[in-house]
């Protein structure tokens, strides 16, 4: 077992169990855990373990033959990806595949991921679950498999048939194309039928698993959240507003902070991240008000408060299948640096102060507009000056000044922008 100084640190309990079973945990960096996998991109979670083959495994090759006869009587599904190449859209789909009750994910031996720790590890573990079985001719496999009873169903932006119009046959082989070309022809005129997935009209072409990480930046009131909480609903992303966890833990822990002050490492054990976590989904009011936004502010220029804030930050955003759309100050620069689409949100002072101005009357409390932007300014000016983690607009960021612009503008023009990405 290798193990980080990080996890040991987060997880003692994981440690004194191995060592319970015999087994040591051989502290290592980061990055001699990546290179097990052989591709520096892949992020991992600080633990990794050598084990044995799980029953079942017998090292032996699985065959098309091998999974159609185990299934011979029986409704079948499988899956077929023509030259899928990005390593996790491949776990992303065997994982899909586990809870679908596929029977198997079948791809072609040449230009796709080959079988290996990577693809168990993008499908977190799914592919001890589903069998992945490659083959040396997509099309042969197709041809074999209607030998058998599948009908073979394309999965195309110009189908003839959307999936709502289409009843599956109980021996199915579900046919997915690559990222960016979709089927080839040779495999396209093999389908049965052509089914696509009908899309909102706001975006006509989502990426069936592709895992994006959007980093959102702007000041206070620019509009960020709206934004990010739209996209994330039209992506089917989740959605971490990391400024509402500076305002629950300045609600919930105030003694954390004083204890900060004296530059005193902030420590928060996994009951006390995971009550923070459930209270991003909490929405009272009592966490928007703008005394607790100011103290929240206050807080957050504190390097251990930001210290003790960002693993829950990072772990959210692994955590999340399909990806997250994050947004707050530091999301590009700190929290997020290597995030897909990184983009930073800005309206003129005046115009953000209108905005919380009339967001303030609308919730009933008192508010006067030259307050509210006296307080606005203070905050840019705590934002941006601060030395831990400020505000920043990243040199690779999408520039977005809605000063002028209505939401649903806003919304329209990053998403046409997001699109190139996807
Ligand atoms: N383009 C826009 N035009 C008008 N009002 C907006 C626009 N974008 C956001 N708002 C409003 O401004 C207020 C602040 O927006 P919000 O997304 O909460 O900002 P932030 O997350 O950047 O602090 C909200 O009441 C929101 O509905
Ligand atoms: N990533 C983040 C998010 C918020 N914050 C701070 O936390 C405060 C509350 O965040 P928010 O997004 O709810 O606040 P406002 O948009 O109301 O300013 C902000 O004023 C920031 O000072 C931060 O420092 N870093």
């Amino acid at each position: 077992m290798l193990v980080t100084g990080e996890f040991l640190k987060k997880y003692p309990e994981v440690a004194r169990m191995a060592q319970s079973k015999g087994v040591h945990p051989r502290r290592v960096a980061a990055g001699e855990i990546s290179k097990i996998w052989g591709h520096s991109g892949m992020a991992h979670q600080g633990i990794a373990l050598r084990v044995g083959r799980l029953s079942g495994h017998d090292g032996s090759k699985l065959r098309v033959e091998d999974i159609v006869s185990a299934h011979l009587s029986n409704t079948s599904t499988v899956v077929l990806l023509d030259r899928v190449t990005d390593i996790n859209n491949v776990g992303a789909i065997v994982r899909s595949a586990a809870c679908f009750d596929v029977d198997a994910v079948i791809l072609p031996e040449h230009h796709s991921p080959s079988e290996s720790c990577v693809i168990t590890k993008a499908s977190s573990g799914a592919a001890d679950i589903v069998p992945v079985v490659q083959v040396g001719n997509l099309v042969k496999t197709m041809e074999y498999l209607k030998q058998h009873g599948y009908w073979c169903y394309g999965m195309d932006a110009g189908g003839d048939k959307a999936l709502h119009e289409i009843s599956f046959c109980e021996r199915r082989a579900i046919i997915l194309g690559s990222e960016g070309k979709g089927i080839r022809r040779l495999t396209r005129e093999h389908c049965d039928h052509l089914v696509k997935i009908p899309m909102s009209a706001r975006i006509d072409s989502l990426n069936r698993s592709k895992r994006l990480v959007i980093a959102i930046d702007g000041p206070s009131s620019s509009g960020k959240g709206t934004l990010a909480k739209e996209l994330a609903n039209v992506l089917r992303m989740q959605h971490l507003d990391t400024g509402k966890l500076y305002r629950v833990f300045a609600v919930k822990f105030p003694h954390k902070y004083s204890q900060a002050r004296s530059h005193e490492e902030i420590r928060l054990n996994t009951e006390e991240e995971e009550e923070m976590l459930a209270a991003l989904n909490n929405d009272d009011p009592g966490y928007y008000s703008e005394h607790v936004g100011r103290m929240a502010s206050i807080l957050a220029r504190n390097s251990q408060v930001r210290s003790a804030l960002l693993p829950i930050q990072r772990q959210f955003v692994l955590n999340a299948p399909q990806g997250a759309v994050v947004d707050g100050r530091d999301i590009a620069s700190v929290v997020c640096p290597d995030a897909d689409v990184k983009i930073f949100v800005s309206a003129y002072a005046s115009v953000r102060a209108r905005r919380r101005f009339r967001q303030l009357c609308g919730s009933n409390r008192k508010a006067m507009y030259k307050t509210v932007l006296f307080h606005l300014l203070h905050r840019d000016i705590r934002d941006t000056c601060r030395s831990s983690a400020p505000l920043v607009r990243t040199e690779d960021a999408i520039y977005l000044n809605n000063s002028h612009m209505q939401k649903a503008a806003a919304l329209r023009e990053l998403v046409e922008k997001i699109k190139t990405f996807l």
